[in-house]
């Protein structure tokens, strides 16, 4: 079988129109557009790279984006200061505190401080809580973005195997819970796995979270499976590529999403959106 691709492109740009409808009707309300804080500190290249992504989807969608960019050096007590300040202000929607923070920085301190209402990415444990118990508010973009990709395709995991590898908080868990949300049967594997490649072989919809170019081979993959990648992995050479081995999978998956160009397209729509529900939550 050769999968057909399943387009961040093409899909992400849907959704942003979408926002942008959403915004639109705010303002023919005569209600002021959401507004985005982005903290980011320090400065590691990617997240900048990322950071600059994400500030100008939200010009294109109308949402107006407030910049907090912080020294490598800004302290704990700094940052906490300036989360209370966003939190309180009426005018911002939602806060994006870029991750990875510099390492003096206790990340989760500073995500349970954000307030519930505005956390975008969906990573207060408040968030995790209320989609582990089928009552979702804000949900992680990455996981969330995925099941978009998954039904704008027609693809339903209900009844079907999901074979998640990687436990990580900002995706694998979440998008367990995603999944099992939507019926799915979920198995989540990580590093202490007894067979991995055995688990991957029963997966009708496999999603890859690694952070490692090509650590699903193609011969994993069952015939006719769903193959999500959630890998972003720079390679010496400068080639961005994800998790699976692209082109031995794509012999054998029914639908599988490539990289750069997939998944990583519908996190930032996917925050956009959550922004939009944030600033209608409360604003
Ligand atoms: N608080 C927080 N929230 C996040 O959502 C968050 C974060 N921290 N830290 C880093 C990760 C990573 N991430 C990506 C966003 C966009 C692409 C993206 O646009 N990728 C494009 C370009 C890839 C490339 O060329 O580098 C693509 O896949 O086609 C990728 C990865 C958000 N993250």
């Amino acid at each position: 079988m050769a999968a057909q691709l399943i387009d961040g492109k093409t899909i992400s740009e849907a959704l942003l129109n979408r926002v942008k409808a959403g915004v639109d009707a705010r303002l023919a309300e005569g209600r002021r557009a959401p507004a985005l804080a982005v903290v980011l500190v320090g400065n590691n290249p990617a997240s900048e790279i990322y950071v600059r992504n994400k500030k100008r989807s939200c010009e294109k969608v109308g949402i107006r984006s407030v910049a907090f960019d912080l020294p490598a050096s800004t302290t704990q007590a700094e940052l906490l200061a300036i989360v209370d300040q966003v939190n309180a202000d009426p005018e911002i929607d939602g806060i994006l505190v870029q991750l990875p923070l510099p390492a003096h920085i206790d990340a989760d301190a500073v995500i349970e401080r954000i307030d519930p209402k505005k956390d975008v990415d969906g990573f207060h444990p408040y968030n995790i809580g209320r989609l582990a118990l089928k009552m979702p508010l804000l949900r992680p973009c990455t996981p969330r973005g995925v099941m978009t990709m998954l039904e704008m395709s027609g693809i339903d995991p209900k009844g079907k195997h999901a074979v998640i590898i990687g436990a990580s908080n900002i995706v694998g868990r979440p998008m367990a819970l995603e999944l099992l949300l939507a019926r799915a049967t979920v198995t989540v594997c990580h590093s202490a796995t007894a067979d991995l490649a055995a688990e991957v072989r029963r997966a009708d919809i496999v999603v890859a979270a690694v952070g490692k170019p090509g650590f699903v081979p193609g011969d994993w993959i069952k015939e006719g499976a769903v193959v999500v990648d959630v890998g972003i992995n720079r390679l010496p050479d400068g080639k961005v590529v994800g998790d699976v081995d692209f082109a031995a999978a794509s012999e054998r998956a029914s639908w599988i999403t490539p990289v750069p160009g997939g998944v990583g397209l519908m996190t930032v729509a996917t925050l956009l959106q959550n922004t939009l529900d944030s600033a209608n939550l409360h604003a």
